[in-house]
């Protein structure tokens, strides 16, 4: 059987960097897809002394058209496309008054719009390859209920979460299945500046700014990207065939339905 592949966006660091590593680790030849290859470099240079393999494609996930020009590279270069996980995202933080339509048409067009493209240019090769996939898609503990001081990025995550409803119900006649993760509160450079700007915000520490945010992990630790890479890769695998709509939240314990 020929080699599964999965593209991951946002691959250069923090939680795409892990979740790249893991499903290399687990047999996927990886698209490793950021706007600058520097630090896909790096992750690509991981994943093969580790003996797995990976493909280094520039992209920035707000235009459709790199996204789409990103898939059909890997599908060149790799000869497959399986798993498209659309991880890539920023998180500004926008107390509610300070809000301008430049922060909204900025997280929007990363967070949301990024996510459809990924999502046409997936669904558009597994078409075009004649078999379905498995999309996975980038939410957040705050898009399920709101987060203070993140009115676009809180907002943003929500939509992700319906987005994943909806093309689940689109694409489950072919076959393929549409999941969201919701990681809680991960150590990596997005929630390092998060807690850096509240806290400054407040006129106090940057772990009081962390804290703000994980006061109420039941598990009482913060998550570790690699927590958030082993959902996935769950996810990604054949042991979630009969999943598909739903959100997998990775967060210690945050939030509970
Ligand atoms: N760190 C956390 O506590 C949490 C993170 N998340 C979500 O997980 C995902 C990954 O987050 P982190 O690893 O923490 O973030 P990060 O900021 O450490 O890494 C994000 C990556 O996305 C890339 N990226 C940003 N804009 C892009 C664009 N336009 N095109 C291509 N790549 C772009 C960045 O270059 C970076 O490599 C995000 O969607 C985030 O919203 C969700 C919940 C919690
Ligand atoms: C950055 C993020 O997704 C949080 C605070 O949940």
């Amino acid at each position: 059987m020929s080699q599964k592949v999965a593209m991951v966006t946002g691959a250069g660091q923090g939680i795409g960097e892990a979740i790249a590593i893991r499903l290399a680790k687990d047999g996927f030849a990886v698209a490793l897809v950021a706007r600058h290859a520097d630090k896909l470099n790096e992750v690509k240079d991981k994943i093969e002394a580790a003996g797995g393999k990976a493909l280094v494609v520039t992209a920035d996930v707000s235009k459709r058209d790199e996204v789409f020009k990103a898939v059909d590279q890997t599908i060149d270069a790799l000869g497959d496309f399986n798993v498209m996980v659309n991880n890539a995202g920023v998180a500004p933080t926008t107390p509610i008054d300070t809000v301008t339509e430049d922060d909204l048409n900025y997280v929007y067009s990363i967070n949301v719009n990024g996510t459809i493209w990924g999502i046409q240019a997936a669904h558009a090769a597994f078409k075009k390859l004649g078999h379905p996939g498995k999309i996975i898609n980038a939410t957040s503990q705050a898009g399920v209920v709101g987060n203070p001081n993140l009115t676009a990025y809180s907002s943003s995550k929500f939509a992700i979460r319906g987005i994943t409803q909806v093309v689940a119900r689109e694409l489950a006649e072919e076959g393929t299945t549409v999941n969201a993760f919701a990681p809680g509160i991960v150590k990596t450079p997005m929630m390092f500046d998060i807690a850096h700007q509240v806290g400054q915000n407040a006129g106090k520490s940057d772990e009081w700014g962390m804290q703000t945010f994980a006061k109420d992990i039941a598990l009482k630790r913060l998550s570790e990207p690699e927590d958030v890479a082993n959902a996935v890769a769950f996810l990604a695998g054949p042991d979630s065939n009969y999943i598909t709509g739903q959100t997998l939240e990775v967060d210690g314990g945050m939030q509970f339905h």
